[in-house]
């Protein structure tokens, strides 16, 4: 077995199900525990940067809040970029450009500080799970109104049943689980 099948093979043992949550009929994908795991978030990342390898060059790892954070930014610093936190609406300052969204479980709003990006900067676009594909395009819709260019996007885990790639038009996705 390849570095990279064991990796994905510990951090696919290390994702828990959970039916009915948060809502009946949803079965959550918990990855509190590749989080936890020493070596399971390494796994983690190092898979994430294997599969990201594929969009590169970019200037900027980009996280939807909150679990993006948590596989984004240990990937821009271990592939030397910048990190942006796309944020839940409401916890900036102004100025913002601001998105409204639904997802699998229920609707939200995602902002990203107006300048924050410099115009034309290469960002690709990160989160732990690709459901129905409503905050990944609301994450991409913010950048590209910020002044990115957007490169792909790449997730920890895809739910191919929900066809989340089909809210994402051309962009490329890339997905280590599914
Ligand atoms: O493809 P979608 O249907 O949009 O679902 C995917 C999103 O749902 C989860 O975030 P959630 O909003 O639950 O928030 P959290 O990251 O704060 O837990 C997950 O982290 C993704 O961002
Ligand atoms: N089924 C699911 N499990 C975990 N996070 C999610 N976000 C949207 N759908 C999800």
């Amino acid at each position: 077995m390849s570095g990279y099948d064991a990796d994905r093979a510990l951090v696919r043992s290390l994702v828990r199900e959970v039916a009915d949550f948060p809502a009946p009929g949803v079965m959550f994908r918990d990855v509190a525990g590749v989080l936890a795991d020493t070596g399971g978030f390494a796994a983690a990342v190092r898979c994430l940067a294997e599969v990201s390898a594929a969009f590169e060059p970019f200037d900027h790892v980009a996280g939807m809040e909150a679990r993006g954070f948590m596989f984004a930014a240990p990937l821009a610093v271990h592939l030397g970029t910048g990190f942006l936190p796309v944020r839940k609406a409401g916890k900036l300052p102004p100025p913002v450009h601001h998105a409204s969204y639904q997802l699998e479980y229920g609707t939200a709003a995602l902002e990203i500080r107006d300048g924050v990006v410099e115009p034309g900067a290469r960002v690709l676009v990160l989160d732990d799970i690709l459901a129905t594909g409503g905050t990944a395009s609301a994450g991409v819709d913010l950048l590209q109104r910020a002044g990115a260019e957007v490169v792909g996007l790449v997730f920890l885990m895809e739910l191919p049943e929900l066809d989340g790639r089909a809210r994402l038009g051309d962009h490329r996705v890339e997905s280590v689980l599914d």
